[in-house]
Order: structure tokens, then sequence, then C-alpha cells
């Protein structure tokens, strides 16, 4: 049967010191992003998901974004090697808890950077992008890994936001979604359908036609209902005043087959 694991890593009680890049510092409220999280990981067991806790790091203010410490193709786990000096020591744990998922392990090496939020899987293609946090050498590395196992890479720059996946994401059937103002280069993707929000451009496919999503981006989530899909929204407010969305706070396994 096809894995429906979900990792997630608990709240920092540093969170309010996660890096910001691109917005303005805004005080987190720490009980408020911690109920959030309860949400969130609730939403992902409602919809079906195993959701396993990689240990904490209450070391990492950004720790609890998991997304970016690993890239899972296939079986296998690319570990990545974040941008930011301050987050590199996130990924051991993380590491651990997908061998004990079952994954092969693989490393993105120095001078290699790669953050998780930069890769885009859908289907066989894996969209990554080169910016603030990922250089050539991490998008070269992470050819060389994912290639070997059937995949499509297509390098995309991303120079107006955190993340690729700040950017676009992809809905089931394969289009990808994003704000144009923070595209840099829409004519890349296959089939690109545009948000009216920042935080539309952000969807966790659940299964079937569920999407997760943000409340901050109610006129998308009626644009994806428009189009016969079902958006299933949470409030993330503290972690999108640290650059987070939807996407960073798991690790969706899917192709696991146990
Ligand atoms: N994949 C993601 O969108 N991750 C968000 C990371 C936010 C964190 N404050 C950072 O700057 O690394």
């Amino acid at each position: 049967m096809p894995s429906t694991k979900a990792l997630v890593r608990p709240v920092s009680p540093r969170l309010a010191e996660g890096l910001v890049t691109h917005i303005e510092r805004a005080p987190v409220d720490h009980a408020l992003a911690h109920e959030q999280w309860g949400r969130y990981t609730a939403a992902l067991r409602e919809n079906g998901w195993e959701t396993v806790e990689v240990a904490a790091a209450d070391d990492h203010p950004d720790g609890v974004f998991v997304e970016d410490t690993v890239v899972v193709f296939r079986n296998v786990a690319l570990m990545a090697r974040p941008g930011a000096e301050s987050r590199r020591g996130e990924t051991p744990a993380v590491e651990e808890a997908l061998v004990g998922l079952g994954c092969s392990v693989n490393r993105i090496r120095e001078p290699g950077t790669l953050d998780g939020g930069d890769v885009l899987k859908t289907g066989d293609t894996v969209y990554v992008g080169r910016g603030g946090r990922t250089n050539a050498e991490g998008v070269r590395q992470l050819r060389a890994a994912f290639e070997q196992l059937g995949a499509r890479v297509v390098a995309v720059p991303v120079s107006k936001v955190l993340h690729l996946k700040s950017a676009v994401t992809a809905l089931p059937d394969g289009t990808v979604v994003g704000y144009p103002p923070l595209v840099d280069e829409p004519s890349l993707f296959g089939r690109f359908l545009p948000v009216p929000e920042e935080a539309g451009a952000h969807v966790v496919l659940l299964g079937g036609g569920r999407l997760l999503m943000a409340a901050s981006a109610p006129k998308s989530a009626e644009l994806f209902s428009e189009l016969g899909f079902e958006p299933v929204v949470v409030d993330i407010s503290e972690y999108e005043k640290l650059e987070g969305c939807v996407t960073c706070l798991s690790v969706r396994v899917r192709d696991l087959h146990t």
C-alpha cells in the first residue's frame, strides 16, 4: 500500500527568531502559532495522513519548516544542505525519521546548497528553483540524484521570493499555480494558472481533489472550488510572518510502498 505519512516538527520556543528575508519582521504570537500548528497537523490527519513527528529542535527557530530539510522522490530522501547556515543543524533528526520510514538516503554536499522549499514535484517532473537558498551546484546535485530515478528535472530562476514554492505549486492535474508578480518565468511551466493572491499559489495536495490552503487566500480558494477542487483551509498567519506557507510545515511521503 502506498504510504501516506507526513513528517511534521514541533514548534521551537524560539520561533519568533526565525529568519525573514523578503518581508518586514512582525511580532509572532507564540501561543497562536502553537494552536495553528495543532490545527494544521489535525487537518492532515483528518484527510488521511498519518503525521510522524520529527524530534523537536528547540534551538532552531525555523525547525518547524521541516519541508526545507529534505526532498523525497520515490524511495530516496535527498537531504538538503540549507542555504542559510543557521538551519543546517535541522537535517540529522529528519534523516533519522526518514530512515525509520524505509527511505534510502542521499545528500546535497558542500559546496552545494539546496532548500526543500525550492523543489516542486508534479508527476515525474521536478522543478528546482535557483535562488537565494539553492545554488547552481545544489541544482546540479539534485539533477544527478533524481534523473537516474526517472525524474525530468527543470531548473527555474527564483529572484522575487524566498523559495520556488513561495511562488508556485501544482494542482493534482499538474497545472502550476502562481501569483504572477512573484513568478520569474511562468512560461517555464507547461500549464500555468495565475491566482489572485500570493498565498493562493500555495497548495498541499491532500488526496483526491482536496487542497490544503491558507486562510489568507479566499479568492484563490474560490477559484479552485469553481474548478472542481475542494479547498481545506487553515490559518497559518504566525508562520506567514516568517515567510512560511502551507507546504513548508510538513513533508508528505507519498511514494514509499510499505
Ligand atoms: N519552504 C518554505 O517556504 N519555508 C519557509 C522557511 C521560512 C524560514 N523563516 C526561513 O527563512 O528559512
